[in-house]
């Protein structure tokens, strides 16, 4: 739980002279601390309760620790809501398939859950309106008209499996409802129901089956083929597809594999060979498919694919039946360029009662049983359960499908950057003077990192999010902060520059510079006109370090005055004067300058919103050139 206290260095920011600060700074923090020369700073902070760092502080008269939280996702959670999800009254959820009951017990710990099977899509349309998040299988098609009916209130579609064709993805990100599947826990149970196909199939059983109980003893009819040295193509070497070739590969077959994103060496691992495309259908005795179901792998499997396999081919598919032109399938059946086809997965579920390919003698097929097995519908209840709830606390998702998605011990080091990275969007935009309009955002990470081992992809969304937020009276959040981006006509371009610090932190700053408009606050532009901030985290806490040409040293929190005077004694004695008389409570202060005695900037953290007043008060002290107030 958090806990909350306010210091004196709050109530009374301009007790604290320079000196006193630095000594302390110095000699407590000399080894793990280095503060400009030039920036004095009073913290006001929230810190990971139990950290070694926070426990110093707290024993630290001048640190004001306002807040400590269990854990660094709670304090991510606590600081932003990236999905703009958070509401104080419990969430209603719709479950519209059966799920395991493991994962129901844990959506009812902190909703109101309602099972509601077998809706017709209109049924589902009238109750949508009144659901936080919607949980479905392959089986409920989650449409544009299923967004356009939630009125806004559908925050999460959770997919209780892989596929999420059955989800229009752009119409959920039009929406800004994030779309979350739970990816592994029916792995095994898929690969296996392969591997019982692909054997049931060379074997004949469910024909033999079949025969048997309509009073026949036919073993000449169903002599089967062997599976030894056969070749078997996988398409697709995702998580499925090699955990099929694993155990086909214990059967004694020679597993070949195409997959154009699967890296080799996962391949080389399992002693499987990447092949193209053609060369993999044209060599194969089994080919068996892993694929996603996509606009490029839509019907991928048609006359012209079929034409170019070995005569008397074996197809197994527990991918998804569009893979497939089913009426091909057909025809390589009748002339036998398909000897037999094993299917889980159709175009249309369930298929016509007369569906030629369900009847063909030579077809096995099962009513898509791959993740059907107890252990797999119960990992699956629990992990979409699990990325429901999480996404409904406000915390970023692990599994993400519309939003950037990363995994979770990337999420864990980039938490402190993701709220850095919103904060600065948001400063950047409100340094911009009304009606100039950003067109054109460019973000810098300088990083000790090899850039292929730094995704930012998170980063650029919050900052996107945390620009748009601001100037936009939609519902922003990070899945459909980029399109809503897009539309505005914004772009937002990066780059990476490799510095020479400790790769241990991800990232070492980040500048966000908006160029061809005019500034509220004209020392925020630098030397090329560019309004440009930057901010680094330090011990998990997001600071501003830079505003314009001017090094500052504040940690993000509540809200901001910006100031820029003439270098001189007493303005901090004089303007925090100010703000005492009208009671806004300062919570930190930071000076940065360019030379002695010169121009100086002082950030100002305020809790309370100082009223015009107050501000045009301050803009009067002689030396005031220009201030500006900023929501963090
Ligand atoms: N029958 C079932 O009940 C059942 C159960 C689980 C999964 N599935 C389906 O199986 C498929 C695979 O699931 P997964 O968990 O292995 O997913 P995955 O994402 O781990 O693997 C899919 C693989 O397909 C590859 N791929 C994408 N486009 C391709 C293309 N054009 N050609 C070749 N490969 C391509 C990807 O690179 C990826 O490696 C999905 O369609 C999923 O819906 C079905
Ligand atoms: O994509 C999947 O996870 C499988 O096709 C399982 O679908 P199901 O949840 O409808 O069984």
């Amino acid at each position: 739980m958090a806990t909350s206290s306010i210091s004196r260095a709050a109530k009374n920011p301009i007790n604290f002279s320079t000196r006193k600060v630095d000594s302390q700074k110095k000699s407590i923090f000399s080894k793990r601390l280095s503060f400009s020369n030039s920036s004095i700073s009073l913290q006001k902070l929230s810190l990971v309760k139990g950290s070694h760092f926070t426990r110093k502080l707290q024993k630290t008269p001048i640190f004001n620790v306002l807040e400590t939280f269990e854990s660094k996702s709670e304090l991510l959670s606590r600081t932003r809501d990236p999905y703009n999800v958070v509401k104080t009254e419990r969430p209603t959820i719709l479950v519209s398939e059966k799920l395991g009951e493991a994962g129901l017990d844990l959506l009812r710990t902190f909703g109101n859950v309602e099972c509601s099977y077998n809706l017709s899509p209109d049924e589902l349309c009238a109750k949508i309106s009144l659901c936080d998040a919607l949980i479905v299988r392959s089986g409920t098609k989650v449409t544009r008209q299923v967004f356009e009916a939630a009125k806004g209130r559908l925050k999460v579609v959770g997919r209780a499996g892989v596929g999420i064709d059955n989800v229009d993805l752009q119409a959920a990100t039009e929406f800004g409802c994030l779309v979350v599947n739970a990816p592994t826990a029916n792995t095994i149970a898929a690969a296996e129901h392969g591997i019982a196909l692909l054997a049931s199939m060379a074997r004949n059983v469910a024909q033999a089956d079949a025969s048997m109980k309509a009073g026949k003893w036919q073993r000449n009819k169903y002599v089967g083929v062997s599976l030894v040295g056969k070749t078997l193509a996988i398409m697709g070497f995702g998580k499925v597809g090699s955990e099929v070739a694993r155990r086909a590969k214990g059967l004694g077959m020679h597993v070949i594999a195409h997959d154009p994103y699967a890296p080799a060496d996962r391949a080389r691992a399992i002693g499987v060979e990447l092949v193209s495309f053609d060369q993999a259908i044209s060599t194969a005795d089994f080919i068996s498919l892993h694929m996603p179901l996509t606009p490029t792998t839509n019907k991928v499997f048609n006359d012209e694919t079929f034409s170019k396999m070995k005569k008397g081919v074996r197809i197994i598919n527990v991918a998804r039946g569009g893979v497939i032109d089913e009426d091909a399938l057909v025809r390589a059946l009748e002339n036998g360029t398909v000897a037999q086809a094993a299917l889980d997965v159709f175009t249309q579920e369930p298929p016509t009662k007369d569906s030629k390919l369900v009847q063909h003698e030579n077809v096995t097929v099962t009513p898509h049983l791959g993740a059907s097995t107890k252990e797999a519908q119960e990992g699956v209840a629990i992990e979409i359960a699990e990325a429901v709830v999480g996404a409904l606390r406000g915390e970023l998702s692990a599994t993400a499908v519309n939003a950037p998605m990363v995994p979770p011990e990337v999420l864990s080091e980039l938490a402190p950057y993701v709220t850095l990275a919103e904060k600065l969007g948001r400063l950047a935009v409100q340094l911009v003077a009304g009606g100039s309009g950003i067109q054109s955002v460019k973000v810098v990470y300088k990083s000790a990192r090899d850039p292929d081992n730094l995704d930012t992809r998170l980063l650029r969304a919050m900052i996107t999010k945390g620009i748009i937020e601001p100037i936009s009276d939609s519902h922003i959040n990070l899945v459909n902060a980029d399109f809503t981006a897009k539309q505005k006509g914004l772009r937002i371009s990066e780059e990476r520059v490799l510095v020479d610090s400790s790769s241990e932190n991800p990232i070492d700053s980040i500048q966000v510079q908006v160029s061809n408009v005019e500034s509220k606050f004209a020392s925020a532009l630098t030397e090329n006109g560019n309004i440009s901030i930057e901010g680094r985290v330090k011990y998990e806490i997001p600071h501003l370090t830079c505003v314009g040409s001017f090094g500052v040293d504040v940690s993000l929190d509540g809200n901001l005055i910006l100031c820029r005077q003439v270098d001189q004694p007493g303005m901090i004695g004089r303007v925090g004067n100010i703000l005492g008389e009208r009671n806004v409570n300062v919570s930190f202060m930071s000076v940065g300058r360019t030379a002695k005695r010169t121009k100086a900037i002082m950030a100002i953290g305020v809790d309370e919103e100082p009223d015009k007043d107050t501000l045009q008060k301050i803009g009067k002290v002689p030396a005031v050139e220009e201030f500006v107030f900023l929501e963090l």
